[in-house]
C-alpha cells in the first residue's frame, strides 16, 4: 500500500475504506496518464512487432523493467512487471516486510492480458491515428499508462483480502467449492461501480479541460480526451479485470 500513502504493517489500519481510498487516488494517476498519452498519435510502428525482439515498445519496456528489477521494484506486492521472464535479481535485498496479502495470491499477474487489451482495444479509443515518429516518448508514455492500469487492477488482491477478512464465513463455502460465480456475486457492489464510473468521467473533464484566458470562448468546452471514453474504459475493462483478480485471489485464499 506504499504508493498511496498507506504504509501499513502486516494487518494494521487496512480497511475496505482505505483500499477504496487508494483506488480513488489511483484514478488520478490513470486519468492523467491517458491524457498524457493522447499527446501522441497512435504511432503504430512503436508497438508493431516487426523488430526481431518484438516491438520497439516491448524492447524499451523490457530494458526499463530490468533496471527496475535490479532496484527492487518488483519486491513490492503492488508492482507487477509486464515481462517477468528472466528479470535480474534485486542488487540489494530489500527489508523483508510481512505482507498483508495471503502468500498463495501474491504471484497472480494478468499483465499479459492488460498489455494486449491496452494496445488492441484501449489506445484506439482515445488516441488519434497517425505517426509523428516520436516512438520512444510514446513507448515511455505507454509504460506509464500500463503501469498505472496494472497497479489498479492488481490492487484487487488487497480489496479481496480485506473483504475476506471482514467476512470469512461468507466467502469460505464459495472458496471451498471453487465457485467463481458465487465469489463474483459476493464481491460485487454495483452502486460503488456506478460511483467509480461517474467520478472518473468527471476527473477526465476537470483534469483534461483545455484552459484558456480568453473570455469569448468560455462556453466552448473542449477536453483533451473524451470523458465518456474514460468511463467506458473503467466499465468495460478496469473494473471487470479488478474483479477477475479479486476472484483469482479468493480462489487461492485457503491454500
Ligand atoms: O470497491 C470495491 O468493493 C471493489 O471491489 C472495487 C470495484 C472496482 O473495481 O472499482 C470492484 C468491484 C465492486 O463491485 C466495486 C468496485
Amino acid at each position: 500500500m506504499s504508493s498511496n500513502g498507506g504504509n501499513q504493517d502486516s494487518t494494521g489500519g487496512i480497511t475496505l475504506q482505505t483500499v477504496r481510498d487508494a483506488l480513488i487516488r489511483q484514478e488520478d494517476t490513470i486519468v492523467f496518464s491517458l491524457i498524457e498519452r493522447s499527446r501522441f498519435p497512435l504511432n503504430h510502428p512503436a508497438y508493431n512487432a516487426s523488430m526481431a525482439s518484438g516491438s520497439l515498445a516491448e524492447s524499451v519496456i523490457r530494458e526499463i523493467e530490468a533496471v527496475y528489477a535490479k532496484a527492487g521494484r518488483y519486491e513490492n506486492p503492488e508492482e507487477h512487471p509486464f515481462f517477468p521472464e528472466g528479470l535480474p535479481l534485486p542488487a540489494t535485498s530489500p527489508p523483508k516486510n510481512e505482507t498483508f496479502l495471503h502468500p498463495a495470491g501474491i504471484s497472480i499477474n494478468i499483465n499479459k492480458d492488460i498489455w494486449s487489451l491496452y494496445f488492441e482495444k484501449l489506445l484506439p479509443l482515445f488516441v488519434v491515428g497517425g505517426d509523428d515518429g516520436n516512438y520512444v516518448p510514446t513507448a515511455q508514455s505507454d509504460l506509464t499508462s500500463l503501469q498505472a492500469l496494472s497497479r489498479r487492477i492488481h490492487y484487487g488482491k488487497f480489496v479481496a483480502e480485506v473483504k475476506y477478512r471482514d467476512a470469512p464465513e461468507d466467502y469460505e463455502p464459495a472458496i471451498r467449492a471453487q465457485d467463481r460465480n458465487a465469489l463474483m456475486k459476493l464481491l460485487t457492489f454495483e452502486s460503488v461501480e456506478e460511483m467509480v464510473k461517474k467520478r472518473v468521467e468527471k476527473k477526465a473533464m476537470v483534469f483534461g479541460q483545455n484552459v484558456t484566458l480568453g473570455s469569448g470562448d468560455g462556453n466552448k468546452t473542449n477536453y483533451k480526451i473524451d470523458p465518456s471514453v474514460v468511463s467506458r474504459v473503467y466499465e468495460d475493462w478496469v473494473i471487470p479485470l479488478t474483479k477477475d483478480v479479486e476472484v483469482e485471489y479468493l480462489l487461492r485464499r485457503l491454500e
